[in-house]
Protein backbone atom coordinates (compact mmCIF):
# COMPACT_ATOMS: atom_id res chain seq x y z
CA UNK A 1 0.00 0.00 0.00
CA UNK A 2 1.08 3.51 -0.73
CA UNK A 3 1.41 6.01 1.41
CA UNK A 4 -1.39 9.06 1.08
CA UNK A 5 -1.05 11.30 -1.65
CA UNK A 6 0.72 14.07 -0.76
CA UNK A 7 1.54 16.99 -3.31
CA UNK A 8 5.40 17.62 -4.43
CA UNK A 9 6.93 20.48 -2.23
CA UNK A 10 8.37 23.74 -4.76
CA UNK A 11 11.87 24.37 -4.82
CA UNK A 12 13.24 27.04 -2.50
CA UNK A 13 14.99 29.24 -5.12
CA UNK A 14 15.91 31.69 -2.43
CA UNK A 15 18.52 28.92 -1.63
CA UNK A 16 21.53 29.59 -3.35
CA UNK A 17 22.35 26.02 -3.21
CA UNK A 18 18.97 25.50 -5.64
CA UNK A 19 20.00 27.76 -8.00
CA UNK A 20 23.53 25.93 -8.56
CA UNK A 21 21.54 22.98 -8.93
CA UNK A 22 19.55 24.47 -11.53
CA UNK A 23 22.52 25.80 -13.15
CA UNK A 24 23.64 22.40 -13.51
CA UNK A 25 20.44 21.29 -15.16
CA UNK A 26 20.89 23.73 -17.54
CA UNK A 27 24.81 23.27 -18.33
CA UNK A 28 23.72 19.28 -19.07
CA UNK A 29 20.12 20.47 -21.27
CA UNK A 30 22.69 22.50 -22.76
CA UNK A 31 25.10 19.86 -24.12
CA UNK A 32 21.65 18.04 -25.42
CA UNK A 33 20.23 20.57 -27.98
CA UNK A 34 20.28 20.30 -31.18
CA UNK A 35 19.47 16.93 -31.24
CA UNK A 36 17.28 14.72 -33.63
CA UNK A 37 14.11 13.33 -32.23
CA UNK A 38 12.06 10.46 -34.54
CA UNK A 39 8.77 9.50 -33.94
CA UNK A 40 8.08 6.76 -31.67
CA UNK A 41 5.34 4.10 -32.82
CA UNK A 42 5.12 0.73 -30.60
CA UNK A 43 8.54 0.78 -29.33
CA UNK A 44 10.03 1.58 -33.11
CA UNK A 45 12.30 4.82 -33.63
CA UNK A 46 10.42 6.30 -37.20
CA UNK A 47 12.67 8.90 -38.68
CA UNK A 48 11.12 11.17 -41.38
CA UNK A 49 11.86 13.76 -44.21
CA UNK A 50 9.66 16.31 -43.10
CA UNK A 51 11.60 17.75 -39.78
CA UNK A 52 9.87 20.95 -37.53
CA UNK A 53 12.69 22.74 -35.64
CA UNK A 54 11.83 23.63 -31.87
CA UNK A 55 13.49 26.22 -30.72
CA UNK A 56 14.13 29.08 -27.93
CA UNK A 57 11.61 31.34 -27.31
CA UNK A 58 14.28 33.36 -25.18
CA UNK A 59 17.26 33.18 -27.90
CA UNK A 60 15.09 32.59 -30.90
CA UNK A 61 18.02 31.14 -32.88
CA UNK A 62 18.99 28.61 -29.95
CA UNK A 63 18.19 25.10 -31.83
CA UNK A 64 16.50 23.01 -29.25
CA UNK A 65 15.74 19.79 -31.33
CA UNK A 66 14.77 18.67 -34.75
CA UNK A 67 11.62 16.82 -34.46
CA UNK A 68 10.65 14.18 -37.49
CA UNK A 69 6.85 14.97 -38.51
CA UNK A 70 3.85 12.24 -39.15
CA UNK A 71 1.86 12.66 -42.24
CA UNK A 72 -1.32 10.43 -42.83
CA UNK A 73 -0.21 7.29 -43.49
CA UNK A 74 2.16 7.72 -40.20
CA UNK A 75 -0.67 8.55 -38.38
CA UNK A 76 -2.49 5.34 -39.60
CA UNK A 77 0.02 2.81 -38.22
CA UNK A 78 0.31 5.31 -35.16
CA UNK A 79 -3.82 4.11 -34.24
CA UNK A 80 -3.70 0.74 -35.47
CA UNK A 81 -0.65 -0.13 -33.59
CA UNK A 82 -2.22 1.30 -30.49
CA UNK A 83 -5.42 -0.66 -31.42
CA UNK A 84 -3.40 -3.83 -31.48
CA UNK A 85 -1.59 -2.97 -28.23
CA UNK A 86 -4.93 -2.52 -26.46
CA UNK A 87 -5.82 -6.05 -26.81
CA UNK A 88 -3.24 -7.03 -24.40
CA UNK A 89 -2.82 -3.66 -22.29
CA UNK A 90 -6.83 -3.76 -21.19
CA UNK A 91 -6.11 -6.74 -19.56
CA UNK A 92 -2.89 -5.92 -17.71
CA UNK A 93 -3.72 -5.61 -13.55
CA UNK A 94 -5.06 -2.02 -12.62
CA UNK A 95 -2.25 -2.47 -9.72
CA UNK A 96 0.37 -3.32 -12.45
CA UNK A 97 -0.90 -0.01 -14.68
CA UNK A 98 -0.65 2.15 -11.42
CA UNK A 99 3.02 0.97 -10.71
CA UNK A 100 3.92 1.88 -13.90
CA UNK A 101 2.90 5.62 -13.07
CA UNK A 102 4.53 5.30 -10.01
CA UNK A 103 8.25 4.76 -11.18
CA UNK A 104 7.29 6.53 -13.93
CA UNK A 105 6.75 9.60 -10.58
CA UNK A 106 10.17 8.53 -8.86
CA UNK A 107 12.61 8.66 -12.10
CA UNK A 108 10.81 12.07 -12.51
CA UNK A 109 11.18 13.18 -9.47
CA UNK A 110 15.14 12.28 -9.65
CA UNK A 111 15.61 14.21 -12.61
CA UNK A 112 13.49 17.36 -11.48
CA UNK A 113 15.58 20.21 -12.62
CA UNK A 114 16.71 18.69 -15.91
CA UNK A 115 13.38 18.30 -16.77
CA UNK A 116 12.39 21.63 -15.79
CA UNK A 117 15.43 23.00 -17.96
CA UNK A 118 14.19 21.47 -20.74
CA UNK A 119 11.31 23.72 -20.01
CA UNK A 120 13.52 26.56 -19.58
CA UNK A 121 14.47 26.43 -22.75
CA UNK A 122 11.39 25.31 -24.88
CA UNK A 123 8.74 27.28 -23.42
CA UNK A 124 10.43 30.07 -21.65
CA UNK A 125 9.16 29.30 -18.55
CA UNK A 126 11.30 30.71 -15.68
CA UNK A 127 13.13 28.84 -12.27
CA UNK A 128 10.05 28.78 -10.58
CA UNK A 129 7.26 28.41 -13.17
CA UNK A 130 9.37 25.48 -14.61
CA UNK A 131 9.97 24.14 -11.29
CA UNK A 132 6.15 24.45 -10.78
CA UNK A 133 5.06 22.34 -13.73
CA UNK A 134 7.70 19.38 -12.74
CA UNK A 135 6.02 19.55 -9.61
CA UNK A 136 2.83 19.06 -11.15
CA UNK A 137 3.12 16.14 -13.10
CA UNK A 138 4.87 14.48 -10.72
CA UNK A 139 1.43 14.98 -8.58
CA UNK A 140 -0.72 13.57 -11.84
CA UNK A 141 1.15 10.54 -11.64
CA UNK A 142 0.94 9.80 -7.88
CA UNK A 143 -2.76 10.85 -7.93
CA UNK A 144 -4.19 9.20 -10.96
CA UNK A 145 -2.24 6.01 -9.92
CA UNK A 146 -3.74 5.87 -6.37
CA UNK A 147 -7.29 7.37 -8.36
CA UNK A 148 -6.60 3.58 -10.39
CA UNK A 149 -6.29 1.65 -7.37
CA UNK A 150 -9.16 3.09 -5.58
CA UNK A 151 -11.78 2.88 -8.39
CA UNK A 152 -10.61 -0.47 -9.20
CA UNK A 153 -11.44 -1.87 -5.87
CA UNK A 154 -15.24 -3.08 -5.32
CA UNK A 155 -17.57 -0.24 -5.66
CA UNK A 156 -20.43 0.23 -3.57
CA UNK A 157 -23.69 -1.01 -5.04
CA UNK A 158 -27.31 -1.44 -3.67
CA UNK A 159 -26.87 -5.43 -1.90
CA UNK A 160 -29.97 -7.50 -3.17
CA UNK A 161 -30.30 -11.10 -1.34
CA UNK A 162 -30.51 -13.31 -4.55
CA UNK A 163 -27.55 -11.89 -6.24
CA UNK A 164 -23.80 -10.79 -6.09
CA UNK A 165 -23.48 -7.27 -8.25
CA UNK A 166 -20.12 -5.86 -9.04
CA UNK A 167 -18.99 -2.68 -10.52
CA UNK A 168 -15.68 -2.65 -12.76
CA UNK A 169 -14.34 0.65 -14.73
CA UNK A 170 -12.75 -0.58 -17.90
CA UNK A 171 -11.07 1.42 -20.41
CA UNK A 172 -12.14 2.77 -23.67
CA UNK A 173 -9.92 1.66 -26.52
CA UNK A 174 -7.67 4.17 -28.31
CA UNK A 175 -7.25 7.77 -27.24
CA UNK A 176 -6.05 10.49 -29.17
CA UNK A 177 -4.16 13.07 -26.43
CA UNK A 178 -3.67 16.34 -28.18
CA UNK A 179 -2.39 18.44 -25.04
CA UNK A 180 -1.09 22.35 -25.23
CA UNK A 181 3.16 23.89 -24.94
CA UNK A 182 2.03 25.65 -21.82
CA UNK A 183 2.15 22.96 -19.87
CA UNK A 184 4.21 21.17 -21.63
CA UNK A 185 5.14 18.90 -18.80
CA UNK A 186 2.53 18.66 -16.46
CA UNK A 187 -0.29 18.66 -18.70
CA UNK A 188 1.10 16.86 -21.22
CA UNK A 189 2.01 13.84 -18.58
CA UNK A 190 -1.21 14.10 -16.66
CA UNK A 191 -3.72 14.14 -19.81
CA UNK A 192 -1.29 10.48 -20.95
CA UNK A 193 -1.36 9.26 -17.64
CA UNK A 194 -4.62 9.08 -16.79
CA UNK A 195 -5.94 7.74 -19.89
CA UNK A 196 -3.09 4.93 -20.01
CA UNK A 197 -3.06 3.65 -16.52
CA UNK A 198 -6.97 3.27 -17.02
CA UNK A 199 -6.31 0.79 -19.55
CA UNK A 200 -6.58 2.84 -22.92
CA UNK A 201 -3.78 2.96 -25.47
CA UNK A 202 -2.45 6.45 -26.60
CA UNK A 203 -1.41 8.58 -29.36
CA UNK A 204 0.27 11.71 -28.25
CA UNK A 205 -0.19 14.42 -30.63
CA UNK A 206 2.70 17.12 -29.08
CA UNK A 207 1.83 20.74 -29.17
CA UNK A 208 4.38 21.87 -32.27
CA UNK A 209 6.27 24.30 -29.83
CA UNK A 210 7.05 21.97 -27.03
CA UNK A 211 7.46 18.47 -29.04
CA UNK A 212 10.78 18.00 -27.17
CA UNK A 213 9.81 17.78 -23.55
CA UNK A 214 6.83 15.62 -24.91
CA UNK A 215 9.38 13.30 -26.47
CA UNK A 216 11.68 12.95 -23.29
CA UNK A 217 8.72 12.58 -21.04
CA UNK A 218 8.18 9.11 -23.90
CA UNK A 219 11.31 7.87 -23.23
CA UNK A 220 10.74 8.37 -19.53
CA UNK A 221 8.07 5.91 -19.65
CA UNK A 222 9.97 3.87 -21.70
CA UNK A 223 12.53 3.56 -18.65
CA UNK A 224 9.67 3.38 -16.50
CA UNK A 225 8.88 -0.12 -18.39
CA UNK A 226 5.36 0.98 -20.00
CA UNK A 227 5.36 -1.53 -22.81
CA UNK A 228 6.18 -0.76 -26.60
CA UNK A 229 2.81 1.11 -28.25
CA UNK A 230 0.70 1.78 -25.67
CA UNK A 231 2.20 5.00 -25.48
CA UNK A 232 3.29 6.28 -29.33
CA UNK A 233 4.49 9.26 -29.89
CA UNK A 234 3.43 11.35 -33.00
CA UNK A 235 4.17 14.88 -33.61
CA UNK A 236 2.91 16.21 -36.85
CA UNK A 237 0.77 19.68 -38.32
CA UNK A 238 -2.11 19.62 -35.87
CA UNK A 239 -4.33 20.83 -38.98
CA UNK A 240 -3.04 17.35 -40.61
CA UNK A 241 -2.29 14.83 -38.14
CA UNK A 242 -4.69 16.03 -35.65
CA UNK A 243 -7.81 16.02 -38.27
CA UNK A 244 -6.55 12.54 -39.23
CA UNK A 245 -6.33 11.05 -35.48
CA UNK A 246 -9.72 12.96 -34.39
CA UNK A 247 -11.90 11.34 -37.39
CA UNK A 248 -10.38 7.76 -37.61
CA UNK A 249 -13.17 5.06 -36.93
CA UNK A 250 -10.86 3.59 -34.25
CA UNK A 251 -10.15 6.62 -32.29
CA UNK A 252 -12.09 5.78 -28.81
CA UNK A 253 -11.77 9.08 -27.18
CA UNK A 254 -10.13 12.50 -27.66
CA UNK A 255 -8.70 14.08 -25.00
CA UNK A 256 -7.89 17.20 -25.92
CA UNK A 257 -6.49 20.71 -23.89
CA UNK A 258 -5.98 23.95 -25.97
CA UNK A 259 -7.98 26.95 -27.70
CA UNK A 260 -11.42 27.34 -28.14
CA UNK A 261 -11.27 27.22 -31.71
CA UNK A 262 -9.38 23.63 -31.89
CA UNK A 263 -11.22 22.03 -29.13
CA UNK A 264 -14.63 23.00 -31.10
CA UNK A 265 -13.40 21.95 -34.09
CA UNK A 266 -12.36 18.56 -32.51
CA UNK A 267 -15.59 18.27 -30.50
CA UNK A 268 -17.44 18.75 -34.32
CA UNK A 269 -15.97 16.52 -35.94
CA UNK A 270 -15.31 13.81 -34.03
CA UNK A 271 -19.49 13.98 -33.35
CA UNK A 272 -19.76 12.82 -36.72
CA UNK A 273 -19.62 8.85 -37.20
CA UNK A 274 -17.24 7.08 -39.85
CA UNK A 275 -17.67 4.49 -41.92
CA UNK A 276 -16.88 1.25 -39.36
CA UNK A 277 -16.93 3.25 -36.68
CA UNK A 278 -18.76 1.31 -33.65
CA UNK A 279 -19.19 4.03 -30.49
CA UNK A 280 -20.09 7.48 -29.73
CA UNK A 281 -16.06 9.23 -29.63
CA UNK A 282 -15.62 10.71 -26.41
CA UNK A 283 -14.12 14.24 -26.43
CA UNK A 284 -12.75 15.87 -23.01
CA UNK A 285 -11.95 19.37 -24.08
CA UNK A 286 -10.80 21.91 -22.44
CA UNK A 287 -10.59 25.12 -22.97
CA UNK A 288 -9.50 28.98 -23.20
CA UNK A 289 -10.53 31.80 -20.32
CA UNK A 290 -10.91 35.24 -19.73
CA UNK A 291 -10.55 35.35 -16.16
CA UNK A 292 -11.14 37.91 -13.69
CA UNK A 293 -9.87 38.96 -10.15
CA UNK A 294 -12.59 41.24 -8.32
CA UNK A 295 -11.24 43.19 -5.87
CA UNK A 296 -14.71 44.67 -3.42
CA UNK A 297 -14.35 48.12 -1.10
CA UNK A 298 -13.50 46.71 1.30
CA UNK A 299 -10.87 44.58 0.47
CA UNK A 300 -7.05 44.12 1.59
CA UNK A 301 -5.88 45.89 -1.43
CA UNK A 302 -1.94 44.82 -0.98
CA UNK A 303 -3.53 41.00 -1.07
CA UNK A 304 -5.28 42.45 -3.79
CA UNK A 305 -2.55 44.03 -5.67
CA UNK A 306 -0.26 40.94 -5.03
CA UNK A 307 -2.80 38.56 -6.30
CA UNK A 308 -3.51 40.35 -9.48
CA UNK A 309 0.15 41.05 -10.32
CA UNK A 310 0.94 37.25 -9.87
CA UNK A 311 -2.14 36.06 -12.00
CA UNK A 312 -1.47 38.09 -14.55
CA UNK A 313 1.48 38.52 -15.50
CA UNK A 314 3.51 34.66 -14.40
CA UNK A 315 4.30 33.14 -17.54
CA UNK A 316 4.05 36.07 -19.32
CA UNK A 317 0.11 35.70 -18.72
CA UNK A 318 0.34 32.64 -20.77
CA UNK A 319 -2.18 30.21 -18.88
CA UNK A 320 -5.44 29.69 -19.10
CA UNK A 321 -5.84 30.51 -15.49
CA UNK A 322 -4.17 33.98 -15.95
CA UNK A 323 -5.94 36.91 -15.04
CA UNK A 324 -6.61 39.17 -18.02
CA UNK A 325 -9.30 41.03 -16.10
CA UNK A 326 -9.01 43.26 -13.26
CA UNK A 327 -12.74 44.15 -11.94
CA UNK A 328 -12.22 46.75 -9.51
CA UNK A 329 -15.05 48.59 -7.00
CA UNK A 330 -15.39 52.13 -7.74
CA UNK A 331 -14.25 53.19 -4.28
CA UNK A 332 -10.76 51.73 -4.57
CA UNK A 333 -9.99 51.69 -8.19
CA UNK A 334 -7.71 54.27 -8.13
CA UNK A 335 -5.60 52.87 -5.44
CA UNK A 336 -5.33 49.61 -6.56
CA UNK A 337 -4.60 50.38 -10.02
CA UNK A 338 -1.57 52.06 -8.25
CA UNK A 339 -0.26 49.61 -6.30
CA UNK A 340 -0.85 47.10 -9.48
CA UNK A 341 1.00 49.55 -11.61
CA UNK A 342 3.62 49.86 -9.18
CA UNK A 343 4.59 46.32 -8.58
CA UNK A 344 4.07 45.39 -12.68
CA UNK A 345 6.94 48.16 -12.79
CA UNK A 346 9.47 45.99 -10.60
CA UNK A 347 9.20 43.34 -12.72
CA UNK A 348 12.31 42.44 -14.45
CA UNK A 349 11.84 40.97 -18.13
CA UNK A 350 14.30 38.85 -19.47
CA UNK A 351 16.08 35.37 -19.97
CA UNK A 352 13.94 32.88 -18.33
CA UNK A 353 17.06 31.23 -17.13
CA UNK A 354 18.61 34.06 -15.39
CA UNK A 355 17.66 33.93 -11.48
CA UNK A 356 16.19 37.52 -11.57
CA UNK A 357 13.96 37.04 -14.25
CA UNK A 358 9.96 37.07 -13.20
CA UNK A 359 8.72 37.80 -16.69
CA UNK A 360 10.69 35.86 -19.57
CA UNK A 361 9.20 35.43 -23.38
CA UNK A 362 6.18 34.75 -25.14
CA UNK A 363 6.42 31.29 -26.80
CA UNK A 364 6.89 32.01 -30.61
CA UNK A 365 6.79 34.33 -33.36
CA UNK A 366 3.02 33.84 -34.05
CA UNK A 367 2.09 34.59 -29.98
CA UNK A 368 4.30 37.63 -30.41
CA UNK A 369 2.47 39.19 -33.28
CA UNK A 370 -1.17 38.07 -32.33
CA UNK A 371 -0.71 39.66 -28.41
CA UNK A 372 1.10 43.37 -30.13
CA UNK A 373 -2.12 42.75 -32.16
CA UNK A 374 -3.97 43.04 -28.77
CA UNK A 375 -2.24 45.85 -27.78
CA UNK A 376 -2.99 48.11 -30.51
CA UNK A 377 -6.05 47.21 -30.31
CA UNK A 378 -5.96 47.96 -26.30
CA UNK A 379 -4.61 51.42 -27.54
CA UNK A 380 -8.18 52.63 -28.82
CA UNK A 381 -10.21 50.79 -26.02
CA UNK A 382 -8.75 52.33 -22.73
CA UNK A 383 -5.63 53.77 -20.97
CA UNK A 384 -2.15 52.51 -21.88
CA UNK A 385 -0.86 52.87 -18.10
CA UNK A 386 2.26 50.29 -18.14
CA UNK A 387 4.25 48.63 -20.92
CA UNK A 388 3.00 48.05 -24.31
CA UNK A 389 6.95 47.79 -25.79
CA UNK A 390 8.05 44.61 -27.54
CA UNK A 391 11.33 43.70 -29.26
CA UNK A 392 11.98 40.81 -30.85
CA UNK A 393 15.42 40.89 -31.97
CA UNK A 394 16.92 37.99 -30.06
CA UNK A 395 13.61 36.34 -27.94
CA UNK A 396 10.17 36.98 -27.85
CA UNK A 397 9.91 39.68 -25.35
CA UNK A 398 6.90 41.72 -24.43
CA UNK A 399 6.43 44.26 -21.21
CA UNK A 400 3.44 43.55 -19.36
CA UNK A 401 1.16 45.68 -20.18
CA UNK A 402 -1.59 47.39 -18.49
CA UNK A 403 -4.57 49.57 -19.89
CA UNK A 404 -7.38 51.23 -16.97
CA UNK A 405 -10.67 52.12 -18.00
CA UNK A 406 -11.52 49.39 -19.89
CA UNK A 407 -15.30 49.12 -21.14
CA UNK A 408 -16.73 45.59 -19.68
CA UNK A 409 -17.36 44.84 -23.28
CA UNK A 410 -14.32 45.95 -24.94
CA UNK A 411 -12.38 43.34 -26.96
CA UNK A 412 -9.37 43.03 -24.83
CA UNK A 413 -12.76 42.17 -22.22
CA UNK A 414 -13.85 39.64 -23.88
CA UNK A 415 -11.23 37.77 -25.78
CA UNK A 416 -8.59 35.39 -24.77
CA UNK A 417 -5.12 37.33 -25.83
CA UNK A 418 -2.88 34.30 -23.85
CA UNK A 419 0.01 37.06 -22.83
CA UNK A 420 1.02 39.70 -20.35
CA UNK A 421 -1.87 41.86 -21.10
CA UNK A 422 -4.24 43.33 -18.32
CA UNK A 423 -7.55 44.97 -18.69
CA UNK A 424 -9.00 47.34 -15.47
CA UNK A 425 -12.06 47.93 -15.28
CA UNK A 426 -14.17 50.21 -13.00
CA UNK A 427 -17.42 48.49 -11.44
CA UNK A 428 -20.28 50.37 -9.65
CA UNK A 429 -20.92 48.12 -6.95
CA UNK A 430 -19.89 44.65 -6.20
CA UNK A 431 -22.88 42.89 -7.92
CA UNK A 432 -21.70 44.58 -10.96
CA UNK A 433 -18.95 43.42 -11.00
CA UNK A 434 -19.99 39.92 -10.48
CA UNK A 435 -22.43 40.52 -13.74
CA UNK A 436 -19.23 41.90 -15.51
CA UNK A 437 -16.94 39.03 -14.55
CA UNK A 438 -20.06 36.48 -15.62
CA UNK A 439 -20.34 38.49 -19.15
CA UNK A 440 -17.87 36.36 -21.03
CA UNK A 441 -18.31 33.32 -23.16
CA UNK A 442 -15.38 31.79 -20.71
CA UNK A 443 -15.68 30.57 -17.58
CA UNK A 444 -12.67 28.89 -16.14
CA UNK A 445 -10.86 30.59 -13.26
CA UNK A 446 -12.07 33.54 -11.27
CA UNK A 447 -11.31 35.47 -7.96
CA UNK A 448 -12.82 37.84 -5.42
CA UNK A 449 -10.96 39.74 -2.84
CA UNK A 450 -13.62 41.37 -0.19
CA UNK A 451 -13.53 41.30 3.38
CA UNK A 452 -17.66 41.09 2.96
CA UNK A 453 -19.03 37.82 4.16
CA UNK A 454 -22.53 38.60 2.41
CA UNK A 455 -20.36 39.02 -1.05
CA UNK A 456 -18.24 36.34 -0.54
CA UNK A 457 -21.37 34.31 -0.26
CA UNK A 458 -22.68 35.55 -3.69
CA UNK A 459 -19.46 34.60 -5.38
CA UNK A 460 -19.67 31.29 -3.95
CA UNK A 461 -22.96 30.98 -5.59
CA UNK A 462 -22.93 33.30 -8.76
CA UNK A 463 -19.68 33.49 -10.25
CA UNK A 464 -19.75 30.83 -13.11
CA UNK A 465 -15.63 29.92 -12.92
CA UNK A 466 -14.89 26.25 -12.59
CA UNK A 467 -12.38 27.06 -10.22
CA UNK A 468 -13.04 30.12 -7.89
CA UNK A 469 -10.60 31.31 -5.62
CA UNK A 470 -11.69 33.44 -2.80
CA UNK A 471 -8.71 36.15 -1.28
CA UNK A 472 -5.97 34.63 -3.10
CA UNK A 473 -4.71 34.58 -7.08
CA UNK A 474 -7.00 32.75 -9.82
CA UNK A 475 -3.55 30.93 -11.27
CA UNK A 476 -1.89 27.63 -9.33
CA UNK A 477 -4.20 24.83 -8.92
CA UNK A 478 -3.04 21.64 -6.81
CA UNK A 479 -3.38 18.52 -8.05
CA UNK A 480 -5.90 16.64 -5.55
CA UNK A 481 -6.84 20.14 -4.00
CA UNK A 482 -8.17 22.13 -6.81
CA UNK A 483 -9.52 19.72 -9.79
CA UNK A 484 -9.42 22.16 -12.05
CA UNK A 485 -11.78 22.84 -15.51
CA UNK A 486 -13.97 25.36 -16.71
CA UNK A 487 -17.30 25.98 -17.54
CA UNK A 488 -19.46 27.16 -20.75
CA UNK A 489 -16.44 27.72 -24.06
CA UNK A 490 -13.53 26.89 -20.92
CA UNK A 491 -14.81 23.34 -21.76
CA UNK A 492 -16.01 20.15 -20.74
CA UNK A 493 -15.04 20.47 -16.91
CA UNK A 494 -13.04 17.60 -17.04
CA UNK A 495 -11.52 18.58 -13.41
CA UNK A 496 -8.09 17.26 -14.19
CA UNK A 497 -6.01 16.27 -10.87
CA UNK A 498 -9.46 14.98 -9.31
CA UNK A 499 -11.39 11.94 -8.24
CA UNK A 500 -14.11 12.59 -11.17
CA UNK A 501 -11.01 12.66 -13.76
CA UNK A 502 -10.84 9.11 -14.58
CA UNK A 503 -14.03 8.05 -14.90
CA UNK A 504 -13.78 9.94 -18.43
CA UNK A 505 -11.24 7.61 -19.41
CA UNK A 506 -13.57 4.33 -18.87
CA UNK A 507 -16.69 2.98 -18.99
CA UNK A 508 -18.77 1.19 -16.13
CA UNK A 509 -19.77 -2.62 -16.66
CA UNK A 510 -22.11 -4.12 -14.51
CA UNK A 511 -22.15 -8.14 -14.25
CA UNK A 512 -25.08 -9.48 -12.09
CA UNK A 513 -24.70 -13.26 -11.25
CA UNK A 514 -27.56 -15.55 -9.62
CA UNK A 515 -26.26 -18.35 -8.20
N1 LIG B 1 -8.60 24.72 -19.75
C1 LIG B 1 -7.39 24.25 -19.53
O1 LIG B 1 -7.17 23.42 -18.66
C2 LIG B 1 -6.25 24.75 -20.36
C3 LIG B 1 -4.94 24.46 -19.96
C4 LIG B 1 -3.89 24.93 -20.74
C5 LIG B 1 -4.13 25.66 -21.88
N2 LIG B 1 -5.41 25.93 -22.23
C6 LIG B 1 -5.69 26.74 -23.43
O2 LIG B 1 -4.83 26.33 -24.49
C7 LIG B 1 -4.59 27.41 -25.37
C8 LIG B 1 -3.10 27.55 -25.61
O3 LIG B 1 -2.58 26.37 -26.08
P1 LIG B 1 -2.27 26.12 -27.63
O4 LIG B 1 -1.81 27.39 -28.25
O5 LIG B 1 -1.36 24.94 -27.68
O6 LIG B 1 -3.69 25.75 -28.19
P2 LIG B 1 -4.06 25.21 -29.64
O7 LIG B 1 -5.53 24.99 -29.66
O8 LIG B 1 -3.49 26.06 -30.70
O9 LIG B 1 -3.32 23.82 -29.75
C9 LIG B 1 -3.58 22.78 -28.83
C10 LIG B 1 -3.20 21.46 -29.46
O10 LIG B 1 -4.07 21.21 -30.55
C11 LIG B 1 -3.32 20.83 -31.68
N3 LIG B 1 -4.10 21.09 -32.89
C12 LIG B 1 -4.11 22.21 -33.65
N4 LIG B 1 -4.99 22.05 -34.68
C13 LIG B 1 -5.54 20.82 -34.54
C14 LIG B 1 -6.53 20.08 -35.26
N5 LIG B 1 -7.13 20.56 -36.33
N6 LIG B 1 -6.86 18.84 -34.83
C15 LIG B 1 -6.27 18.33 -33.73
N7 LIG B 1 -5.34 18.98 -33.01
C16 LIG B 1 -4.98 20.21 -33.41
C17 LIG B 1 -2.04 21.59 -31.50
O11 LIG B 1 -1.01 21.05 -32.31
C18 LIG B 1 -1.80 21.43 -30.03
O12 LIG B 1 -1.23 20.18 -29.74
C19 LIG B 1 -5.19 28.62 -24.68
O13 LIG B 1 -6.43 28.90 -25.24
C20 LIG B 1 -5.34 28.17 -23.23
O14 LIG B 1 -6.31 28.86 -22.52
C21 LIG B 1 -6.47 25.49 -21.51
N1 LIG C 1 -3.72 24.64 -13.84
C1 LIG C 1 -3.06 25.89 -14.11
C2 LIG C 1 -3.48 26.48 -15.41
C3 LIG C 1 -3.44 25.58 -16.60
C4 LIG C 1 -3.70 26.34 -17.84
O1 LIG C 1 -2.92 26.98 -18.45
C5 LIG C 1 -3.36 26.88 -13.01
O2 LIG C 1 -4.17 26.60 -12.15
O3 LIG C 1 -2.81 27.96 -13.02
Amino acid sequence: MRATFKNEPFTNFQLESNNKAYDAALALVGTKLGRDYPLIIGGDRVTTTRIATSTNPASKNQIIGNVSQANASLAEEAIQTAARTFDSWKHTAPDERARYLYRAAALLRRRKHEFSAWMTVEAGKTRAEADADTAEAIDFMEFYAREMQRISKPQPLTPLDEEENQLYYIPLGVGIVIPPWNFPLAIMAGMTTAALVCGNTVVLKPASPTMVIAAQFVELLEEAGVPAGVVNYLPGPGSEVGDYLVDHPLTRFISFTGSREVGLRINERAAKTQPGQKWIKRVIAEMGGKDAIIVDNDANLDLAADSIVAAAFGFSGQKCSACSRAIVHEAVYDEVLAKVIDRTQQLTVGDPAAVSTNVGAVIDDKAFRKIQEYIEIGKGEGQLVVGGASDDSVGYFIEPTIFADVAADARISQEEIFGPVLAFTKAESFEDALQIANNTEFGLTGAVISNNRAHLELARRDFMAGNLYLNRKCTGALVGAHPFGGFNMSGTDSKAGGRDYLLLFTQAKIVSERY
